[in-house]
This record gives C-alpha cells, structure tokens and sequence, in this order.
C-alpha cells in the first residue's frame, strides 16, 4: 500500500487495482466505501476508474488482445488489474489525462512483487495504446458483451434489446428508491421524481445513500423498479401469512411488511440475514427471520402467499454489476436452473390450498424464466397459473407476455431498469 511520500494518485490506483483483481478473479463488485479510502474524492476518483474499467471490459480484452500478442503474461500479480484501469484512463476517460495513467502504472507495479519485473512492459503496451487512443475510443457497442450472451439474448429478444443492454451498460442506474408512504414533499426533498406505484427515480445526486433526506427515519429503501414489482403483484384478497423465500437483504420483505402482511424471512446467508435484520430495524419494522434452506424447509402451518426470489446469475443487475455478464457461465446455468425447481417444489409444499405464489428472478436468461415458468406449467401440477394482465403495471404493460407472466427488458422504460422475470401462481 503506498506511504504518504508516494506520489499523489498512486494510492488510490493501488486500492482500485486490489479491488478490479477481485473482481476479476470471480467476486462481486461492490464499489469502494470510506473504510476502504478515507478521502471522498480519491474514493470517487478510484470507483469511476473500476466502473469504466468493468463497463468497457470488453472493448478493452479487444485492446488487450491486439497490444499484447502473446496474452497477459502468466502469475503476474496485479499487471492485468493495473493494465485495465490504465486503459480505461487512456482511452475511455479523455478528461483526467495521459500522464498519470502511464506513470502510475508502472509505479503501481514496482510495489508488487510479483509484478514489478513487467514495468517495462507496461510502459511500452500503454504508450502504443495512447497513440491508438483515438481509435480504440471509437470501437463498436458490439463489444461491449460477451459474444455468447449477445448471441443468446439476440436469439431471445431481438437486435434492438441487445443494443438497448449495451446502452444501459455504458449508462450504470439511477438510484431508484421505494418510498414508505406517499410523501411529496420528500419526493422533492430527495430531488427524485416518481416513475411508477410507490418507486421514485434519483437521476443523479451528490450525496452518498445514508445521507439523502429520509434515510435515518426509514421513510425509503433502495431497491431497483423492477424489482419492487414481484411484491406488488402479489395479491391476497387480505392481508395475511407470507413466506418470503430467500429474502435477504430484505427488499420484497419489507415491501411485503407495507402491504400489510404478517411476513416470515427465510434465507440461507447468516450475514445477509443480518443485514435483512438491519433494514427492518432502521426502518422500525418485524418479521419472523430464519436461518434455513429453502429447499428443505417445511413450516409448521402453510402460507397464504409466498415469494420466491430464487437466487440466479443476476444477468439482470448488469448495470449495477457489470461482472455478472462476464462472470455468467453456460455451464453454471443447469445447476441454478435445478437449485431453482428444487425451491419452487418446496414453495409449493409452504403455500396453503389457494394460496398465491410468486416466482421471480433478477436474470436476463430465458432458461431460469420462460423455460422455468414452462416446467412449472407440465411439472407442478399442485399450480395453476394466475397471468398478470397488463393493467396491474400500466408502466410496464409491455413486459407482460401473451403467457401473463412478466419480462423486464433494460430498455423498456427511458432511464432503464433492471432485467426481472416474473411468473404468478395459485395453489390449488
Ligand atoms: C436474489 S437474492 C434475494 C434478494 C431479496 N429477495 C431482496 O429482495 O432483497 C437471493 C437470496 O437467496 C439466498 N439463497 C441462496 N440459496 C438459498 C437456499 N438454498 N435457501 C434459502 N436462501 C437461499 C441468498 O442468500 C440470497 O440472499
């Protein structure tokens, strides 16, 4: 990590280069927070230099792949990490200039062990990469996705969506807000503006979450438009017993909880339980937690209503977590594709005769959506399906297909929104 005698930039670099190699190596991205870089406008500096470096990865594995002819040199520590944010710098982010960019590079990799024999190296594919500079910052949107996912979604829904998915990646979201109660007085206190039910759109701010006018009283939570629809959409003739199946960090719970139910919170995950525990405390509501597998769980007395918010790649949440698209594997599919039918059975079991189910999936794949609402139709014959009809969500009548369930495309909505399946079900 640099000391304070280290030239100006160079921490932050270092710090971002640490968090792009995680993500590279398979984590999720969260951006940087004060415990990780004190300074506000060197964390703001470092999460642009990570963000545009996962939003442009594509564009840039093209760039990587036409500098360097030989590959990424193997057990190179943080060279690639490094390479990335530098590029991204160069070409994409015009604005904070050359110079640091190239300097900072190979300052950055004289700190690394494992990486400070391959500063010549980096010095040499960045000053060729800045006299390309112009031209890479004209690549095609074309290369913005995985060649497989554009390809899969093309065949799924079209041309137009593909070039929509590659727009919203570039774009990032908003921060869409679900508010407690109507409140216009706060909508204009937050600067946001309503986009649809009780969802309310901040298309920019400058202030971080937990200081926006409202946090501290829990008059809001943060949760996308799309996926404050699940929640709604499912409706009991009155309030009663809901089973919010892989519930945390608690977005539909609490929603639920709004809506007037009596809510029991399942999920797997100690420590996002914890948080969900936290979102109910802040916003001085309960329900009932608990630590188990939805797979297995068997309650004592079935539900009115359960939600099943079925853990899956997450395609749909690219704009916020650019690695999914990348991270997304054809392989790791089947496996969530059973994990999700193994909790839709065990939904079943949970739900009382009559009794209302959601399904649901933040994912953009056709195989943990249409393909599953399918199964459920020849395979869960305990269900009858219950379509949504398009004057339920005016603003996303679109969405709803000629099946009744519900396909949220990023483009649907000007601004965006997330990818969201969701599918209604009654028991029996
Ligand atoms: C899409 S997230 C849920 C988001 C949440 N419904 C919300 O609105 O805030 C999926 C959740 O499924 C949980 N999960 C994964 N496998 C599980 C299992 N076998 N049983 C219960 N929960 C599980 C994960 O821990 C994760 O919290």
């Amino acid at each position: 990590m640099a000391s304070k005698a280290e030239p100006a930039g160079l921490k932050l670099r270092v710090i971002a280069a640490d968090r792009l190699k995680a993500v590279l190596g398979g984590e999720h991205f969260t951006p940087l927070s004060a415990a990780d870089l004190a300074d506000g406008r060197d964390r703001a500096l470092a999460n642009r230099l990570i963000t545009t470096a996962l939003r442009r990865h594509g564009q840039i594995n093209h760039i990587i792949a036409e500098l360097l002819d030989r590959g990424l040199p193997p057990r190179s520590g943080s060279f690639e990490a490094v390479l990335r944010l530098s590029l991204a710098q160069l070409v994409f982010l015009p604005d904070l200039g050359a110079h640091s960019a190239l300097f900072l590079a190979v300052e950055a990799l004289k700190r690394d062990n494992k990486a400070r024999h391959l500063t010549g190296l980096m010095n040499a594919v960045l000053r060729r990469a800045q006299a390309n500079s112009a031209r890479y910052g004209l690549l095609p949107d074309e290369l913005l996705l995985p060649p497989s996912s554009a390809e899969a979604w093309r065949s799924a829904y079209g041309d137009e969506t593909v070039a929509d998915i590659a727009e919203a990646l570039l774009a990032g979201a908003p921060l869409d807000l679900t508010l407690r109660e109507d409140d216009p007085e706060l909508v204009e206190a937050l600067g946001a503006r309503p986009i649809m039910a009780d969802t309310v759109r901040l298309d920019s701010r400058d202030r971080s979450v937990d200081d926006l006018p409202g946090y501290a009283q829990g008059r809001w939570w943060v949760q996308d438009a799309a996926a404050a629809v699940p929640a709604r959409l499912l409706k009991l003739q009155a309030p009663g017993r809901v089973l919010d199946l892989c519930a945390a960090p608690g977005g539909k719970t609490v929603q639920l909880i709004k809506g007037g139910h009596t809510v029991t919170a399942l999920d797997t995950d100690a420590a996002r339980l914890d948080r969900l525990a936290g979102n109910l405390r802040r916003l001085g509501m309960t329900a009932e937690t608990i630590l188990a597998d939805a797979v297995t769980y068997s309650p004592h007395e079935p539900f009115d209503g359960v939600l099943l918010d079925a853990p899956c790649s997450a395609t749909g949440t690219f704009r916020r977590h650019p690695e999914v698209i990348w991270h997304r594997s054809e392989r790791d599919i089947p496996n969530r594709v059973k994990l999700q039918r193994r909790m839709l059975e065990s939904a079943v079991h949970c739900l009382a005769p009559g009794g209302t189910l959601i399904y649901c999936v933040c994912s953009l794949e056709p195989a943990e959506g249409e393909e599953q609402a399918r199964w459920i139709g020849t395979e869960l014959g305990d269900l009858v399906a219950d379509p949504i009809n398009p004057e339920e969500l005016p603003e996303l009548a679109d969405a709803v297909t000629a099946e009744g369930t519900l396909r949220i495309l990023p483009g649907i909505i000007p601004g965006g929104i997330d990818g969201f399946f969701v599918a209604r079900y009654r028991r029996r």
